[in-house]
């Protein structure tokens, strides 16, 4: 399994700031969602945060799988599908969140079920960059993003230790 190259750790308190920014980048346009339907599992965060921010009270969810080994992406399974009570006019009073795309292809799925939708993510890697509409941070394709909720406390190794030898 090749790892990315570059590791981009996030702390809870990072993750909530960035969570909160997306949240005042979408408030230009708050008013016109009546839902978010959020991608789980990652997307049920920043989905917390966005929908205590801008007063969203309907959320759904939209359960997609798809990296079943780590870094590896497999297959997307669909495990659970948008309610149709939400998918009347194409989604264009919904907001989609998630937190990160980095293929692409989660959002692409997800998009193709409701096409007039706002799709918001936190991170973006430049081949899904063009399947979303908002988000606030991106890093390059070799870079792997760790989220809290994935990580725990470890010794790391001084930085010259590497150079050694
Ligand atoms: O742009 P893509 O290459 O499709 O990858 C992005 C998706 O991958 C991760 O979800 P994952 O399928 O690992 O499930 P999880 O949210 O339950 O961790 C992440 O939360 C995104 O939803
Ligand atoms: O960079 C990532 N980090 C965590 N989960 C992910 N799922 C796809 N890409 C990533
Ligand atoms: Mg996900």
């Amino acid at each position: 399994m090749a790892l990315p190259e570059k590791a981009f750790p996030v702390s809870w308190d990072q993750f909530h700031r960035d969570a909160r920014a997306l949240a005042w980048r979408l408030s230009s346009a708050n008013g016109r969602w009546k839902a978010i339907v959020c991608i789980t599992r990652g997307g049920l965060v920043p989905a917390a945060v966005i929908s205590r921010e801008l007063g969203i009270r309907l959320i759904e969810t939209v359960c997609v799988a798809s990296y079943h080994d780590y870094t590896e992406q497999g297959e997307l399974n669909i495990l659970k599908e948008i309610t149709p009570a939400l998918l009347e006019n194409e989604g264009e009073d919904i907001l989609i969140v998630d937190d990160l795309t980095d293929t692409g292809k989660t959002a692409a799925i997800v998009r193709a079920m409701i096409p007039k939708a706002h799709f918001a993510t936190v991170y973006a890697k430049p081949k899904g960059r063009p399947l979303v509409d908002t988000f606030i941070t991106e890093v390059s394709q070799d870079t792997w993003i760790y989220f809290p909720w994935d990580l725990g406390f470890s010794y790391q190794k001084p930085i010259a230790e590497d150079h050694i030898g």
